[in-house]
């Protein structure tokens, strides 16, 4: 198909296309890492590549100029994701980082209220309480001196305890009970099997035959997990006439209003709730890992961190919405490690109508998956020199306005970026200040480095545990 095109691609091999080693050797980001490498130099004025997933041929997008194109001038062409879902069999599939034209443009309008300054303000208290805990679960298991600690597990405790307090004001417990449902339910949805990992491309690749087949992504004990414990909070909140500030009253509303399909039904309202926990705790605690394995391997950029929280909370004489705006040096950390190591490592899309491609005789066809090779973009010199180096300072304001706004990409961009974007940086951030100011981390001997990435996890993740030496200030 490439090759008739005269288009630059990989060789692919059967069945696998250029996945052969997905979730074996390789992440999806190594992947796409090493085509766009490859193909760069050889689209230019072109722009874009081709790949296949399977038997299927894949456009990857390389040009800036037609990565904005795509995400943002020409939405028209693209507002769908090549995500598989399937409501009949698998109603938590069908959620809002799934659904297709105008279902989703309806429904995102309605969520998008959850998400704006104003409410994330009055969400801080409860993330802050939650942070609280955090801060003594660490303190509590290292006693009086330095201890040891595998920090990715508890910063994952941390994200889902938060999540599930604003999304379904919840108490689920994972900081106090390591066991807890949520955080067992949790771990069971990004943890697959290689085999897991190739069905859930294969079906984002057949999705009408794996349909009618009836094809399910969602674990059946993960799926009556999250559907009863939307159904219990709902009934409790009816019967008690309980009013909160979080996204499940929002659920509430849009359940009781509107007509028809516009109304939505107990199991839409789960998938909604059910995305928002797993969008908003992995992605958040692995930015959070990586952030802290480079500030333990650099004593004194985790230095200057902790003066910058410091300097805020003497402003201020306490944790608050202002001081914590005010944290600039623990932003421009985080924005370094989610251009390091962004969790989503690729952007997808479908083609909805046939698409010439600007400056070329192209045309993307209706039905071809566009994908955005946002890791191998974060990590190309062009746009950041030295990019294995672990630099917060590319994020001062001087150095942002200099590049191209289409080179960082973590949360997407146009349209159908992240919904949580302003969440999850707020709990990224509370996190770390809290961490920074009350202990040290330093590296441990029992762990190798540099780390490796799980390629059985979805999100760009550490493999194993991030091992720290905590030791309290
Ligand atoms: C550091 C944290 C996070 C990262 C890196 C992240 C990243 C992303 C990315 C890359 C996308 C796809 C954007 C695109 O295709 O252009 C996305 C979509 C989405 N995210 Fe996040 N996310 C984060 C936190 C959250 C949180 C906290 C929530 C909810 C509470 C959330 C909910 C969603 C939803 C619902 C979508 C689908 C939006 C749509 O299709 O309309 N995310 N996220």
């Amino acid at each position: 198909y490439w090759k008739d095109l005269g288009v630059p691609y990989v060789e692919p091999t059967f069945p696998h296309g250029n996945l052969r080693e997905i979730g074996k050797t390789q992440h999806m980001a190594d992947i796409t890492r090493s085509v766009y490498r490859e193909l760069k130099e050889k689209t230019k004025g072109l722009g874009f590549a081709g790949m296949y997933f399977f038997i299927n041929p894949v456009t990857m997008v390389i040009d800036l100029e037609l990565v904005k194109n795509v995400l943002v001038k020409d939405f028209s062409y693209f507002h769908d994701r090549a995500v598989y879902h399937n409501g009949k069999d698998d109603p938590l599939s069908e959620h809002l980082f799934a659904m297709e034209g105008t279902k989703w443009r309806n429904l995102r309008s309605k969520l998008t209220p959850t998400f704006t300054s104003g409410k994330m303000k009055m969400m801080f208290p409860t993330i802050l309480a939650v942070a609280d805990e955090f801060k003594s679960c660490l303190s509590s298991t290292i006693g009086d001196r330095a201890g040891e600690l595998e920090m990715k597990e508890l910063l994952a405790r941390f994200t889902t305890d938060v999540i599930g307090n604003c999304a379904f004001g919840l108490e689920c417990n994972s900081l106090k009970d390591p066991q807890a449902e949520f955080r067992r339910m949790g771990k069971k949805v990004f943890q697959q099997s290689r085999l897991g990992i190739i069905k859930r491309f294969a079906s984002s690749q057949f999705r009408d035959v794996c349909r009618r087949l009836g094809v399910t992504n969602t674990a059946k004990d993960v799926a009556t997990f999250f559907l009863n414990a939307v159904k219990d909070t709902v009934q409790f909140r009816m019967k008690n006439n309980v009013q909160r500030n979080d996204f499940m009253s929002l659920l509430m509303e849009l359940m009781k209003e509107g007509k028809g399909t516009d109304r939505l039904s107990m199991e839409e309202a789960s998938a909604q709730a059910f995305v928002f926990f797993l969008a908003g705790f992995e992605t958040s605690s692995t930015a959070m890992s990586f952030c802290l394995y480079e500030l333990a391997l650099a004593q004194d950029l985790q230095e200057k961190a902790r003066e910058c929280v410091r300097e805020a909370l003497a402003r201020h004489g306490a944790m608050t919405y202002e001081a914590l705006l005010e944290m600039k040096y623990i932003e421009m950390c985080i924005n370094e490690s989610l251009r390091k190591y962004s969790p989503a490592a690729n952007l997808l899309r479908i083609a909805t109508q046939n698409y010439p491609v600007p400056g070329t005789k192209h045309t993307i066809p209706k039905g071809q998956t566009v994908i955005i090779p946002v890791h191998a973009i974060h990590h190309d010199p062009a746009y950041y020199p030295n990019p294995d180096r672990y630099d917060p300072e590319r994020f001062s304001e001087e150095t942002k306005a200099k590049r191209n706004p289409y080179a960082f990409l973590p949360f997407g961009e146009g349209p159908r970026n992240c919904i949580g974007l302003r969440f999850g940086m707020m709990q990224a951030r509370i996190g770390m200040a809290m961490l920074l100011h009350n202990f040290r981390f330093t590296l441990s001997p029992s762990m190798s480095y540099p780390v490796k990435v799980s390629t059985a996890n979805t999100v760009y993740s550490i493999e194993g545990g991030l091992f720290l030496k905590v030791e309290k200030i």
